[in-house]
Formats: C-alpha cells, structure tokens, sequence
C-alpha cells in the first residue's frame, strides 16, 4: 500500500522537553490511522506536525525527516500554506467561523483565488454532501453557521476542509464534544471518506479506534510504543504497555 507519510527519527522539543521520541512510523494511503494514548503522551503534538501547525509555538524544536508524499516537510523552505491545503485539520471544538455557512466553506477556495459564483456554488454543494450536511442545511446557507448543532458544526468543519480538495484529513479527537448520535454520523462519515483521503485521527476512545480505523499507534510519554494493524493491537498487542492501556487498566 502506498505511504502518505513516512515519518523517520523524528524528535520534537518544547524548549528543554523532549516530547516526541525517535518517532518511526509509515503512515498508510486511503487508510484511518488512530493515534491512542493517555493524555500527555504526545498525539496532538504530533498530528499537529504532520501540517506544520507546531510553527506556531515558538519554542518548538524538531530533529529527523518527515515525508509527505517523498517530500520533507521539516524543510525550513516548505511552502507550509500548499502543504496545509493538502494536509487539512479538523479540531476538537468545532470551529466555525462567524459567518454565513456558505461562506464557510467558500473561504478556503476564495482564499486559493476562486472568485466564479457558480463554482463556488458547485464547491460549497459538493464539500457538504461528501461531509454529509447537505439535506439538513440546504435551505438555509445564507444564515449563520453558529446556528448550527454542535454535531452539524463538526460536519460543517469537515466541509470546509474538503472545500479546498486535500489529500489527508487529520482529525484532532473530533467528537469529543459530541454526543453518541452525532459521534456515530462522523464515524460513518469518516469511514465513508476514507475512500478518497488519508485519515490519521486521535481518539480518547478505543471502541472508536476499533469501529473505524485500519491501523492504530499507540503512545506513551512521547514514545511511539507500538504500531500495527488494528485488529492486532487490539486482540493481540505485543508489548504489556499497549495491554494495559487498551483493557483500562490506566490512562
Ligand atoms: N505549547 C506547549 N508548550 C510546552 N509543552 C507542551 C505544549 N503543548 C504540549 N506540551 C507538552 O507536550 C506533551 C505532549 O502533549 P500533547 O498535547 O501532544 O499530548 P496529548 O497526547 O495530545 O494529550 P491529550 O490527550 O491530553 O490532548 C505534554 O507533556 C505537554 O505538556
């Protein structure tokens, strides 16, 4: 299967604090990678790195090679806002933004120098039927997006990551703040997308990570402890650590 990732020796610092460690890890195409492990082990940190969004934090420090589709994109030169068009992210929270929902999802593809109403009109229809919103907000893309559900503002956040046609979808624990119904619409959303994108997601949630991914990385104070199809982690882990997180016994 071919990689979109293949992440190499990868360390990443915050000032003194060594949070990532000598991450190895090929990351699967039109595959859902999960990222599990108790809080502050280092997922966040490091689907954050997958688009560079870590720049962002000043004492970041990075060392080794990450590359996207056999380009690095720890080199200080990238073009980050190409690679965070192909790389996009969907939060925790979701985060519309104040304006119209059709605006929302125009944003992106206005931002990259779409200016043709009637393909902005075709972007803002398709992203919301792949993201699965369409019938419940047709009617009313004129009004504001924070008028929205919580669970129809993750779709919405959704739809306007696909507006701008990326490659790889990374999902930072995106229903956290969801309840089951509409938990269970991103899941089958996200197994529906998974088709045409590359999804890595970190989830708290383990029957999550079984549902719906191919493969899961369990971490563990910033070490990448195993790695492996997700049946096998699961039903067989190799290594005691991965055991005991995944049968509750701490995190
Ligand atoms: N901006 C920052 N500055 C300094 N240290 C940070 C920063 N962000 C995260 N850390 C530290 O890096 C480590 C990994 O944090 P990270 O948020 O990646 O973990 P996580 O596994 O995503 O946790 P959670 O599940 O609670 O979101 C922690 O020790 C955290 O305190």
């Amino acid at each position: 299967m071919a990689k979109v990732f293949q992440v190499k020796d990868f360390n990443l610092y915050y000032g003194d604090h060594r949070a990532l460690i000598d991450i190895n890890m090929d990351i699967d195409e039109n595959a859902i990678t999960a990222l599990i492990g108790p809080s502050g082990c280092g997922k966040s940190t490091f689907i954050k790195t997958l688009n560079r969004m870590n720049d962002l934090i000043p004492s970041v420090r990075t060392t080794g090679s990450i590359l996207y589709r056999n380009e690095e994109i720890l080199d200080k030169n990238l073009d980050v806002t190409s690679l965070r068009r192909q790389v996009g992210m969907v939060f925790q929270k979701p985060n519309p933004f104040p304006m119209s929902i059709y605006d929302n999802i125009a944003y992106g593809p206005r931002t990259h120098g779409i200016k043709s109403k009637a393909k902005l009109d075709e972007i803002v229809e398709k992203s919301l039927i792949d993201a699965a919103i369409f019938d419940e907000v047709k009617d009313r893309l004129k009004t504001s997006a924070l008028g929205l559900s919580g669970g129809q503002q993750q779709r919405l956040c959704i739809a306007r990551a696909l507006a701008v046609k990326p490659d790889v979808l990374l999902m930072d624990e995106p229903t956290s703040a969801l309840d089951p119904i509409s938990t269970s619409k991103i899941e089958d959303l996200v197994l529906e997308l998974k088709q045409k994108y590359s999804i890595i997601i970190v989830t708290h949630n383990m029957q999550q990570a079984v549902r719906i991914s191919d493969t899961t990385a369990f971490f563990l104070l910033g070490d990448l402890i195993e790695y492996g199809k997700t049946d096998q982690i699961f039903n067989t882990p190799k290594d005691k650590r991965t055991e005991d997180y995944i049968s509750g016994r701490f995190g």
